[in-house]
């Protein structure tokens, strides 16, 4: 997966494509493809996993592989690590990661770094180095593999239930209860497509040209090759529901609610697209929850003063987690009730561990005073998790507010609206109108560099909404 919507490029190339042909590039659609691409840089994301713990999240840069960028971040700690990649690397990165004592390297199996959908000129290097990564890979301990099953049973339906259902999508229906647009639907069908040019080669030929060249040879037979397709096509989907959950909308996005406060904290904000993304990362996360009813997610983000090497550009990933029980505790070591149950013992709430407070813990930076750290969490931290935040030193919250003002017995939202001295972007209605937020997305930008341009009073805060211009 792309880890930074370095991407916009493209984005915007496949929204310009005609409705009506989701998810299917034609054949022209893709040659098309392959000759505006060919100077691109192929962007790749990598999840660097130690003890099966998330570590490190980087994406190439415009210099950088991705590969690249894990071992100057890394350099010998790599080893031992297992490395997920959106793209097979590069003979280059390969040498080096397997040099470091990677134990394992998986990717995805389309067009591999080094890209093989480009004209003929450069094909020849292309394959060469396809030839080489093969030859590292057959002489080094790690296992270099795709990694890629079939979805679990019923998994593509829960999925899209709680994208549905989630607290994103309930607040925008609660604001526009009169429309009928549907944000969810529309924003799937848009990140299918998007997703789909990102992750798919439509074109089976070529397609199998490529596992061909990528040392997949025995992908290329059916039935392995339409599962491999299959496979492929049921995660991209996936992607795309869980990504609709947090909808690319003009006017919604994640504010601060305070308008005396909003020009200074507005500075202080993420351009939406790198908030919405990196919320989707903790939708992701929250996948892996151990409570029956609900899963919580929450990813811990920083900025340096200066440009970082990798393409997150000056944003370095701190720490993830997600509600679950005590590490080491096995299936019903702990009471899983919720506070219908009466009897306050068997209750959950004294057991799990919360998303926030997991990605505290098992943070592998220090959180910096000096610098902007935030966290992105799919629900409204609770009293327990409020004082944690601030007294860790977080300074942004970005998350939803459906939650604000609940008092249960066991768990409580109701320190997060009186929360000071972190500034706090929850999911609504743009609160300073339309024209704002047009100005809000930059042309270009480069992974959370750009900031927005500030809201003013020439603008027109009480400008009419345009509903379907989202
Ligand atoms: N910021 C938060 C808020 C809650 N949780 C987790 O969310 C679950 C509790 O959710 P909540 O909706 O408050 O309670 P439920 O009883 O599950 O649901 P409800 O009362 O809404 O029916 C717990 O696992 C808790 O760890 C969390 O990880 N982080």
């Amino acid at each position: 997966m792309e880890l930074f919507p370095a991407v916009e490029g493209q984005r915007q190339k496949s929204q310009e494509k005609e409705e009506g042909k989701c998810g299917h590039l034609g054949d022209n659609e893709e040659m098309a493809r392959v000759s505006t691409d060919k100077k691109q840089v192929k962007k790749t994301g990598l999840v660097v996993v130690k003890n099966m713990k998330i570590v490190d999240l980087h994406c190439s840069s415009e210099e950088l592989h991705a590969g690249k960028i894990a071992l100057i971040k890394h350099g010998s700690r790599l080893k031992n690590c297992d490395l997920y990649f959106s793209r097979k690397p590069c003979s280059a990165c390969l040498k080096m990661i397997v040099n470091a004592g990677v134990n394992r390297i998986s990717y995805w199996p389309a067009d591999p770094e080094i890209s093989l959908l480009s004209e003929t000129s450069t094909s020849e290097d292309a394959k060469l180095d396809a030839k080489a990564v093969e030859r590292l890979k057959s002489n080094s301990r790690a296992h270099v593999c795709v990694l890629l099953q079939p979805l679990v049973c019923c998994m593509m339906q829960f999925v899209e239930e709680t994208s549905y259902k989630c607290d994103f999508i309930q607040k925008m229906a609660k604001t526009f209860p009169d429309t009928n647009i549907d944000f969810y639907s529309k924003c799937r069908q848009e990140r299918i497509k998007e997703y789909e040019l990102l992750f798919f080669v439509s074109n089976e030929e070529l397609h199998k040209q490529i596992l061909m060249t990528i040392g997949l040879e025995n992908l290329c037979e059916n039935p392995y090759f339409s599962n491999l397709r299959q496979n492929m096509k049921d995660l991209i989907l996936l992607l795309a529901t869980v990504a609709s959950s947090v909808p690319i909308c003009k006017h919604y996005g994640f504010y601060c609610d305070k308008t005396e406060q909003s020009n200074e904290i507005y500075n202080q904000s993420l351009p939406q697209e790198i908030a919405r993304h990196c919320m989707v990362q903790a939708r992701l996360l929250a996948y892996r929850t151990e409570d029956h009813k609900i899963g919580v997610g929450a990813v811990i983000w920083a900025e340096k003063k200066s440009q970082n090497c990798d393409g997150t550009g000056m944003m370095y990933f701190v720490g993830c987690g997600y509600n679950a029980f005590p590490v080491g505790s096995e299936y019903a070591d702990f009471p899983n009730m919720d506070d219908k149950q009466k009897d306050r013992e068997i209750r959950k709430f004294r057991y799990i561990v919360h998303a926030e407070q997991n990605a505290l813990t098992f943070r592998c930076q220090e959180i910096k005073p000096e610098e902007k750290s935030m966290i992105f969490v799919t629900k409204c931290p609770c009293d327990e998790c409020v004082p944690l935040i601030k007294g860790a030193g977080i300074k942004q919250i970005y998350t939803g507010d459906i939650d604000v003002g609940r008092k249960k017995a066991d768990i409580s939202y109701m320190r997060f609206g009186e929360l000071e001295g972190v500034s706090k972007f929850t999911w609504q209605l743009n609160p300073a109108g339309t024209c704002v937020l047009e100005r809000n997305e930059p042309e270009s930008r480069e992974n959370g560099v750009v900031r927005p341009i500030p809201p003013n009073e020439e603008m027109h805060p009480h400008k009419k909404l345009c509903l379907g211009n989202h």
